[in-house]
């Protein structure tokens, strides 16, 4: 069986957080047991856990890896610089009590820089080191990583590609990811970017991380809705175990409580011949997302929406949920059908994959972002406003439109790079300022 590193056409196993297993040679992998005196073929065992071992079963996750040599085989870290990344909340920026929005970021300069090098934290809240809150950043890169690996210790990233395919290569295997997919790495797994569209002359790739410092990522319960429907977990991907063949050397790059280090390895980390578990990273097309909708009358809650979740204690008050605002119909009958005028205990940072969004039609651009607070008011703009209070209420479908949102218990704390950034959409407040009073008695 040929290594699936080198194949082009990638192969998965289906599912969210099930046990996979593979193995990139046949009998690699040990039966019966975990770790044997001697691993077939003397790899190293190791184990990567996700979760505290005495988590609860269902929210139990670790890996059981096959490798030729251990991850404790580095060499000594220095420290690495990488200014724009930034975790968790910053306390010395005075937060504006007003909504925020970016035009897409600039590509300026990403021509030069790696996936690691060219991410940017825009928002963030809570802190890693209590395992709480979520930073939500965009990377804009040109360059693949090469013999590059970086781990992050402080979270698990989400990943949602705006612009460039990625071709993410793992501990255990390879992910090829594009716009309109997302990926969910696993905290402290090692991976590497490739960007095949960037290295072909497409011009830089772009896309939106929720580093997430709390608890994993899950689907969401169903309740009424049935044991169907939403994101199906069969529809998520995991790779099939690969590993490279030649053992050159690597730098590794770590994030490790919100400070970053660097240290040579003489092998590549994607030396895993065979493994199991459950704790994997994935990848999701938002094709696949069974929306839901109102068939009668009203704008349901986005929370309809939810691919993921990330609970915090306190239940259905989510550290992060995850929401996708996919192609839909809208059928509602005598209904304003755009989002309502609303204020919410939750936090809102929003991101565009591609088209438009139904409350800001000409406002907000692919790649751009927006930052909603918690109790910050916010809805359709006045374009938006005027559409839809004078549409004629035929079954429409909102096509060509992806975006999504980071919703989070935490107000987001906006970073000095996202404040003062060019992109910073300084007349945002006006596209309301056209909202008269039109009461007539
Ligand atoms: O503010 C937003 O655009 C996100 C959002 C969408 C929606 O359909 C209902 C509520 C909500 O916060
Ligand atoms: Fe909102």
């Amino acid at each position: 069986m040929a290594n699936p590193i080198d194949n082009a056409e990638r192969r998965y196993q289906s599912g969210f957080g099930n046990e996979y297993a593979s193995e990139a040679i046949a009998g690699a992998l040990p039966q019966g047991r975990n770790s044997p005196q001697r691993a077939p073929f003397d790899l190293y065992t190791e184990l990567l856990s996700g979760t505290a071992f005495t988590a609860p079963r269902h929210e139990n996750r670790r890996t059981w890896l096959y490798r030729r040599q251990p991850s404790v085989v580095s060499g000594r870290y220095q420290p690495y610089a990488q200014a724009h990344w930034t975790t968790g909340a910053d306390r010395e920026i005075a937060l504006p009590p007003e909504p925020l929005r970016w035009h897409p970021l600039p590509l300026d300069g990403a021509a030069e820089v790696d996936f690691i090098d060219g991410m940017h934290t825009l928002a963030a809240n809570g802190d890693a080191e209590s395992q709480v809150g979520i930073g939500s950043l965009m990377y804009l890169a040109g360059r693949s990583m090469e013999r590059r690996a970086f781990v992050n210790a402080d979270g698990e990233m989400l990943i949602v590609p705006q612009q460039g395919r990625l071709v993410i290569t793992t501990e255990l295997g390879v992910l090829d990811v594009k716009p309109g997919e997302i990926a969910l790495l696993p905290r402290g797994m090692a991976f590497k970017v490739a960007l095949p569209d960037s290295d072909a002359g497409a011009g830089p790739s772009r896309g939106y991380v929720c580093e997430n410092y709390g608890a994993q990522f899950r689907l969401p319960e169903l309740g009424p809705i049935g044991s169907n429907g939403l994101a199906n977990a069969r529809d998520f991907q995991a790779p099939v175990a690969a590993f490279e063949e030649d053992g050159g050397a690597y730098e590794l790059v770590k994030k490790f409580g919100g400070r970053f280090w660097k240290a040579p390895t003489k092998q590549s980390p994607f030396n895993v011949v065979a493994w199991h578990g459950n704790l994997a990273p994935v990848k999701y097309d938002t094709a696949n997302f069974m929306v839901i909708g109102s068939i009668s009358f009203d704008h349901p809650d986005p929370s309809i929406f939810t691919v993921l979740t990330s609970p915090s204690d306190t239940p259905g008050t989510a550290n992060c949920d995850f929401v996708i605002f996919p192609p839909r119909w809208m059928v509602m009958e005598n209904t304003f059908r755009p989002p309502w005028f609303h204020r919410n205990l939750m936090s809102e940072f929003m991101g565009l994959v591609l088209g438009e969004y139904d409350a800001k039609p000409g406002g907000f651009k692919p790649g751009g972002a927006s930052l909603h607070n918690c109790m910050v008011p916010h809805g359709p703009d006045g374009e938006a406003f005027d559409k839809a209070t004078h549409a004629d209420l035929k079954p429409h479908k909102l096509d060509n439109t992806l975006a999504f949102m980071f919703e989070s218990r935490y107000r987001f704390i906006p970073t000095n790079f996202a404040l003062r950034s060019p992109a910073l959409d300084t007349d945002y407040a006006d596209c309301w300022a056209g909202l008269n009073d039109q009461f007539k008695a």
